[in-house]
């Protein structure tokens, strides 16, 4: 088999890239603004894998495709009906020559029609079929998206897979599992387990690559692929299968997949590799193994406490009159430092008042990395923006709720952030305050609480754990969760770490206020108080 008549390139999912992208104006407005006005919300953004909501665009877009794509093949199914009865028609007259020839060809309106479709309708045969245009209008379209919409590109799809990987981490979800749809989606096709694994060989994830190569290999041996596609990824999947086994030092198992090939295909040059393979001693990769940390942290997002508390729920309504009417439903996780659930709090109508002031402006996620720069990261995978509580009478509620709980002072206290979480989603276990980093606005002193408000139900995962104390909180729209950064002495308190674990499925949205430790005289009655039994040089940097 020519191996160089089948590129990775020329093959289903890249087709779509080699058109280059485009729809024409006129149809996409009129597709688009139906697709898009059914849409709930819509965020306007350049990278879709860290968000739910962006991921509901790109959707949109894939329905754009679908419509596009879907008239082209009617036209060509058109067309080759047309192609078709053109064959049959001259098969007939054929059919009718074989006969007799020269009895055929000695009638005029025979030899006619025969010279005419010589002349006219062979010649005539790509505009009859017009192949051409429906595969320049379908070109047209692609272009026409391309330059309306910013696509996903490889770096996104490599962000959406290293989100699969931490799910697989952090819930124990097997390659059989995710990739035969057994409890999470739909079952993945070859070539899509097969661009998982290239994106974990390359991430140096060699378990992983490996576990979805087999599926890979398996899937497209049973699929209804042709006998030439089959041969030359099999080959392509046994190959990498054996030089990721080599440099994992499974030597054996490397030759065995090598040897395969050759079953196959016994002139592939394969036969060299393995030669090459015998005769040099690849240095051996260490394999990926969970750390304790992350593993303790995987346990959390799970579900599986690793404190034994014994604390009931409460109400409160002694801290403001207002409350007498409505007490705080108040769910204690910890009590030192005292990381509590507050119940109820927001209602649908607030919430998605909320979700409309969001819309079109989310923007991905940073993190610190010097003092007032952020930088984007792995370890926060989520998109954001800022609500000030004098842009929106839901927002303003929240922070007199703030004040009613904790007598803060509010007008030391940031504006309130929403985030998204998209597929595997996550904010990595960090701290709240920020020290010496400083924050870019002009509040006074470190975050002295962190008041985070539910917005969604998460279907599965999305918890927010605290390691250091080994309790979580489950995500439930319209509740809070509060805990306090600093300790009374407002020295920052590491036992406050905490994390966002990956969504598994649905979407997490939550809205954080962060208040600042200064002027909140009034709601510390005993002053600060020297409650710090860690030295500042222990402190995280
Ligand atoms: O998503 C979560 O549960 C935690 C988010 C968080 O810690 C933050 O935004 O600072
Ligand atoms: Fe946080």
């Amino acid at each position: 088999m020519a191996y160089s008549s089948i590129s990775s390139s020329s093959y289903p999912v890249r087709i779509i890239c080699s058109f280059g992208f485009g729809l024409v104006g006129l149809l996409l407005v009129l597709l688009l603004a139906p697709t898009l006005h059914h849409q709930p919300r819509t965020f306007v953004s350049a990278e879709f894998y860290s968000s739910v909501d962006s991921l509901r665009q790109l959707d949109g877009i894939e329905t754009l495709l679908l419509h596009s794509f879907r008239k082209y093949s009617k036209g060509l199914q058109d067309e080759i009906s047309t192609l078709r009865r053109f064959m049959e028609r001259i098969k007939f007259q054929h059919k009718k020559a074989q006969e007799d020839v020269e009895d055929y060809l000695g009638n005029p309106i025979n030899a006619f029609t025969l010279i005419e479709r010589m002349v006219s309708e062979w010649s005539d045969v790509g505009d009859l079929l017009k192949f051409e245009d429906s595969y320049k209008e379908l070109t047209d379209s692609l272009t026409q998206l391309e330059e309306n919409f910013t696509l996903p590109d490889e770096k996104e799809l490599k962000g959406a897979v290293l989100g699969l990987a931490r799910l697989q981490d952090t819930y124990g979800i097997t390659t059989d599992a995710m990739a035969n749809g057994k409890g999470y989606g739909l079952p993945l096709s070859w070539r899509e387990c097969y661009e998982l694994a290239t994106v974990f060989r390359d991430e140096s994830r060699t378990d992983l690559a490996l576990e979805w190569l087999e599926q890979a290999y398996d899937k497209l041996q049973a699929s209804k692929e042709t006998k030439d596609v089959k041969t030359y990824f099999g080959v392509q999947i046994k190959e990498t299968l054996a030089l990721i086994n080599q440099v994992m030092g499974n030597v054996e198992k490397a030759a065995q997949h090598l040897d395969d090939i050759l079953v196959d295909e016994p002139l592939h040059p394969t036969k060299l590799t393995k030669k090459i393979l015998s005769r040099y001693s690849l240095e051996t990769f260490e394999p990926y193994q969970q750390s304790e940390t992350d593993r303790l942290h995987a346990q959390l997002c799970r579900g599986e406490t690793t404190k034994k508390q014994n604390l009931s729920c409460y109400l409160e309504s002694s801290s403001h009159p207002f409350l007498t009417l409505a007490p705080l439903q108040i769910e204690p996780l910890n009590l030192d430092p005292f990381i509590r659930l507050y119940h109820n709090v927001l209602n649908d109508r607030q919430i998605a008042e909320l979700f409309n002031y969001a819309e079109g402006k989310m923007f991905r996620s940073r993190v610190l990395k010097t003092p007032g720069e952020g930088e984007v990261s792995e370890i926060r995978v989520c998109q954001q923006t800022w609500l000030s509580r004098f842009e929106n009478p839901v927002a303003g509620m929240m922070y007199r709720l703030l004040h009613l709980i904790t007598g803060f002072n509010i007008t030391n206290v940031e504006s309130m952030q929403l985030a998204n979480y998209g597929i595997g989603g996550l904010y990595a276990p960090h701290h709240d305050f920020v020290r010496n980093y400083g924050l870019s606005s002009n509040l006074v002193g470190d975050r002295i609480t962190t008041s985070m408000f539910y917005l969604t139900d998460v279907t599965e995962g999305g918890y927010t754990i605290f390691p250091e104390v080994g309790v979580f909180a489950k995500p439930t729209k319209g509740s809070m969760v509060m805990w306090p950064n600093l300790h009374k002495s407002l020295a920052p308190d590491v036992r406050t770490l905490h994390g966002g674990c990956p969504v598994l499925k649905g979407s997490k949205y939550i809205a954080n206020i962060w208040s600042r430790s200064g002027f909140q005289d009034v709601a510390m009655p005993c002053g600060l108080v020297d409650d710090t039994f860690q030295r500042i040089d222990d402190l995280p940097e």
